[in-house]
């Protein structure tokens, strides 16, 4: 399985089961997606979902299909006749789908849920083919720490690769400066400092983890 990021944004998830698992899923793609979530009973509210309660049978499901027109659909119903249905009906409608209770044979258009990390914009996944969803949540909760302050590090590197776009620097060069300024632990604390005085003041502006990293393109572009 290859992973891929999918834009979700303005797309419709429509989640069959209110169990554990389905309010789970549910709760992940309504991240970006419009969920509903259709089951005969929940284990949780779901503010961030249409929640519709009914009983299914395989013959209401393509009026599901019709009404909601998801781009991808999951099916974590505990009754794996029904969700052998869900899969066929997405499968026949080119539609993706998520089988909760399956970890191989799966179909064109099937996809696994991954362990995700996530610091804004910032995204790593985990998964081991389907064989161990513990493992994943676990290497999931070793990687978390990783990603602290990640999402403020990509917007500073952003703004300097522009910089240096714009500057009309070589290519070459380009890649050690911006290399330098990920790798710099000092830039990594900086940014540390900055967003924590950020979230207990709100009104700081950070210029620190700015002036280090400038002071290290500054070096590599001297240098190369
Ligand atoms: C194939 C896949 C399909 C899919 O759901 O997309 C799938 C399938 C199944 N999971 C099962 C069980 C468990 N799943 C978890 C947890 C997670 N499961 C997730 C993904 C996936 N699970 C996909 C593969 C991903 C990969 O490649 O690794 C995670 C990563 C993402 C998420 O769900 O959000 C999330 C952790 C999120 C996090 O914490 O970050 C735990 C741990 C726990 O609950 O503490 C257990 C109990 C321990 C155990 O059984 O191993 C069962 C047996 C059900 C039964 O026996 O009835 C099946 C069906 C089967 O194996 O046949
Ligand atoms: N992928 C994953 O991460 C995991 C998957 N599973 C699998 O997912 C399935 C669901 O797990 P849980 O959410 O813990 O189960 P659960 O029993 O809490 O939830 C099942 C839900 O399906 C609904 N449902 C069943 N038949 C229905 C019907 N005909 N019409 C409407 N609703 C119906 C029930 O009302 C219930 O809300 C399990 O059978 C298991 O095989 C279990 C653990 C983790």
């Amino acid at each position: 399985m290859l992973p891929l990021f999918h834009d979700f944004a303005d797309e419709t998830v429509l989640v069959f089961g209110g169990g554990r698992v389905g309010c789970r899923k549910a709760r992940f793609f309504a991240q970006e997606a419009d969920v509903i979530v259709v089951g005969a009973a929940f284990v949780d509210e779901l503010r961030v979902a249409a929640q519709i309660k009914a009983h299914l049978s395989p013959d209401d499901l393509p009026g599901w299909f019709d009404r909601a027109s998801p781009a991808l659909v999951v099916a974590a119903t505990d009754d794996g006749a029904l969700n052998e249905t869900i899969e066929k009906e997405a499968e026949k409608r080119n539609i993706l789908v998520n089988r909760a209770d399956r970890h191989g044979n799966r179909g064109v258009g099937s996809v696994v849920v991954p362990a995700t990390v996530r610091d804004g914009e910032v995204v790593a996944a985990v998964g081991t083919g389907g064989r161990s969803p513990a493992l994943s949540k676990y290497l999931r909760q070793r990687i978390e720490p990783l990603l602290s302050r990640a999402d403020a590090m990509a917007e500073l590197t952003a703004e300097v690769r522009q910089e240096l776009k714009n500057e009309g620097v070589p290519a070459n060069v380009r890649r050690n400066a911006i290399r330098a300024v990920v790798e710099s632990e000092s830039v990594w604390d900086a940014i540390e400092h900055e967003q924590s005085e950020r979230d207990s003041c709100g009104d700081f502006v950070g210029i620190t983890a700015r002036a280090k990293a400038e002071r290290i393109v500054a070096d590599v572009l001297n240098r190369d």
